[in-house]
């Protein structure tokens, strides 16, 4: 159980004095209103000072532009949900992203990780040149915009937390335009040096936002969850990069992590006078229930000297919060002075890995006022963190409902009151799956799906391992929630060849290779075959997609006709389709397939454990199934063979490629 209370003692006294009020770091706005709305200004200009401006616009592209733009970004987007490393840690943006530019010089590397862009797609380019016209010489960075991020938030439980896109490669004072595209979400903003002074913009599709002047260096943005909104939402955020990176820079997510994280934790190690303990070995609770865990070595006289407080005073706090003295073990986390006895035991840490994701659970009697009081924070500052649960008139907290306190990432931390199933996906590998194939259709990385699972190869997978997927995490159930690969349009793409096109100049605009395309079309592979109106499936094209009846031209929008013939897939050599586009597969070679690391089949005779209650059946091939499709192995004997050695490596490599 990944969850724990912290802490000893159930009981809390209720009869606390009055705590100061918390000031935001950098704050000192002691005569600010306790509960300062956001602005909410109409379209124009909107002055922030220090030459800080904001554009808004509604109405840059019509209603039905914008439905269009939408609908095609979504779908002809390589979208990817991105691995960022922070503290060490891998963690899943909670959003997809695509990233273009003018120039493949024009990489943006960010935590730990580049963004190679792809080339502008032509609807991308289209709204650059609408965005540049519309505001103008002045506004626009001379040359124009040069790349742009594009962000796509599935449903309101996709964010961004607040940050700055003040990266070196942008130069001081960035210009940066957003359109928006379907569903409206609100877009925050709010000064470093003030966090009372904020705006909220709501952008509609269609709508232009554009920073500029000194916004980067003195506010910050965000656009908060709605846990309730269930549209989507793309975002084209334009930049000019003017000075294309070299080597790695500063990340935007470590950076907010330094804010979050370390800033308290610095700020108890000189209110401490801490020196040899490191900062990592101290978690705390928005500043008042540090707490130390015990290494192998430490004694509390030395423990005591480092942290520049008497050993009495250690004694005591440790011993406050449960700790018997006498027998402290290794791991074991002791409470060190300044532990609030009567607040602490109520935060809970979300995750053990993440400790400054933190969360109160409201007791009977709380309203907002004593909770802010009791955490030490305004009640605009709790509202704020909490704007989903408790924004909105007189909305008050709910006894058993978790409130998120200081220190919370929006990024990073997982939300604790939907600890909703939808995080703790378990996919039961069948035989014939790729490890490749099953992270492009839930849209997770290669890499950190291994590592959640604790696997070093995709060659380590079985059929019946139950494969935890991104963003599990350990406060998951241990059976979590069956994810089946349905055979959808993300994965089951097919499109026409138009006129000029060839595979290769799918592979480009796809974002995949040549080798790739011909393995999910066996029956395409002699290329004079080919001509205009030639369906070709798009990979990843997994086994499920064959038969599944549901494709869709991805370019055409049109419903693949019945009598499509998977191009060879799953089927021996069709008699010549009906489909007038898609040639027969004459002559067409044993497919071959990229290589991928496969799951070998199981065996015939192993029954699912009866252990595994949630397990999916084992794939059981009929007697009569045409031979198995593009990827299966038919015996176990064939996936240890020197093929599926050199396809494991080339597995690996599409998988980097992938991530
Ligand atoms: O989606 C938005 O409107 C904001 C995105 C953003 O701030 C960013 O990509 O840096
Ligand atoms: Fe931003």
């Amino acid at each position: 159980m990944a969850t724990k209370q912290v802490g000893g003692s159930s009981k809390r006294q209720r009869l606390l004095p009055p705590l100061p009020p918390h000031q935001p770091s950098g704050g000192g706005a002691t005569s600010k209103p306790r509960n300062p709305a956001y602005k909410e200004p109409g379209p124009g200009s909107i002055q922030l000072g220090d030459g800080a401006v904001v554009c808004l616009r509604t109405d840059l592209l019509s209603a039905s532009e914008a439905s269009t733009l939408f609908e095609q970004l979504r779908r002809e987007l390589p979208w990817e949900q991105r691995s960022v490393r922070v503290m060490g840690r891998v963690v899943q943006q909670p959003r997809l992203i695509a990233y273009q530019a003018a120039g493949p010089e024009l990489q943006y590397t960010y935590s730990g990780a580049t963004l190679r862009p792809a080339t502008w797609h032509p609807a991308v380019a289209a709204l650059k040149a609408r965005v540049e016209a519309a505001l103008g010489a002045e506004a626009v960075p001379p040359g124009g915009f040069n790349s742009c991020l594009l962000n796509r938030y599935r449903t309101g439980q996709d964010s961004i937390a607040w940050h700055s896109d003040s990266e070196p490669l942008y130069g001081s004072n960035p210009t940066i335009a957003s359109i928006s595209l379907g569903a409206a979400r609100d877009f925050l903003l709010r000064r470093n040096a003030d966090h009372s002074d904020k705006y909220r913009f709501r952008l509609g599709g269609g709508a232009l936002l554009a920073m500029s002047g000194p916004v980067q260096q003195q506010w910050m943005h965000s656009v908060p969850r709605r846990a309730a909104l269930a549209g989507e939402r793309i975002s084209l955020t334009f930049r000019r990069i003017v000075q294309p990176e070299g080597a790695s820079r500063q990340c935007p997510a470590d950076k907010m992590n330094v804010l979050t994280r370390s800033t308290p934790l610095l700020l108890l190690g000189l209110l401490l006078g801490l020196n040899a303990v490191a900062a990592n070995d101290i978690t705390d609770k928005y500043g008042f229930c540090p707490q130390y865990k015990i290494e192998a070595g430490d004694t509390l006289s030395v423990l005591a000297t480092e942290l520049n407080v008497t050993l009495e005073a250690l004694t005591t706090s440790a011993t406050a919060c449960g700790a018997d003295i006498g027998t402290l073990q290794i791991g074991q986390d002791i409470c060190l002075p300044g532990y609030d006895n009567a607040v602490c035991p109520d935060v809970l840490q979300t995750d053990p890995d993440r400790p400054w994701c933190q969360v109160y659970r409201v007791q009977s009697g709380d309203t907002v006022k004593s909770v802010a009081a009791l955490l030490n924070i305004t009640e605009a500052q709790l509202v704020e963190l909490n704007q989903d649960y408790l924004e909105g008139g007189d909305k008050q907290p709910v006894v058993g409902q978790y409130l998120r306190v200081p220190g919370w990432n929006q990024e990073l931390c997982r939300d604790f009151n939907d600890n909703d199933l939808e995080m703790c996906r378990i996919y039961v590998v069948q035989g014939g799956d790729t490890l490749s194939d099953i992270a492009a259709k839930f849209l997770v990385g290669v890499d950190e799906t291994l590592a959640l699972n604790n696997l070093t190869s995709a060659d380590q997978l079985q059929p019946n391992f139950r494969l935890k997927l991104p963003m599990w995490n350990e406060s998951c159930p241990p059976e979590g929630v069956l994810a089946e690969l349905p055979a959808d349009t993300v994965s089951c793409r097919v499109t026409q060849l138009g006129d000029g096109e060839s595979l290769a100049s799918l592979a480009e605009q796809y974002s995949t290779s040549f080798l790739k395309i011909q393995a999910v079309n066996p029956a395409l592979m002699n290329v004079t075959l080919l001509q205009p109106g030639t369906y070709v499936n798009i990979p990843p094209f997994p086994e499920s997609c064959v038969g599944a009846g549901n494709l869709v031209d991805v370019r055409g929008q049109t419903t693949v006709p019945a009598s499509y013939d998977y191009n060879g897939l799953g089927k021996p050599a069709p008699a010549p389709a009906a489909t007038p586009g898609a040639p027969a597969p004459a002559a067409a070679p044993e497919p071959q397939p990229e290589a991928e690391a496969v799951a070998p089949s199981p065996e015939p005779a192993a029954p699912a454990p009866a252990s595994e209650p949630t397990e999916a059946p084992a794939p059981a091939p009929a007697a009569d199934t045409p031979p198995a499709t593009a990827v299966v192995p038919t015996s176990a004997a064939a996936s240890v063979s020197v093929a599926s050695l050199l396809a494991a490596v080339l597995a690996l490599l599409a998988g980097a490629m992938l991530l």
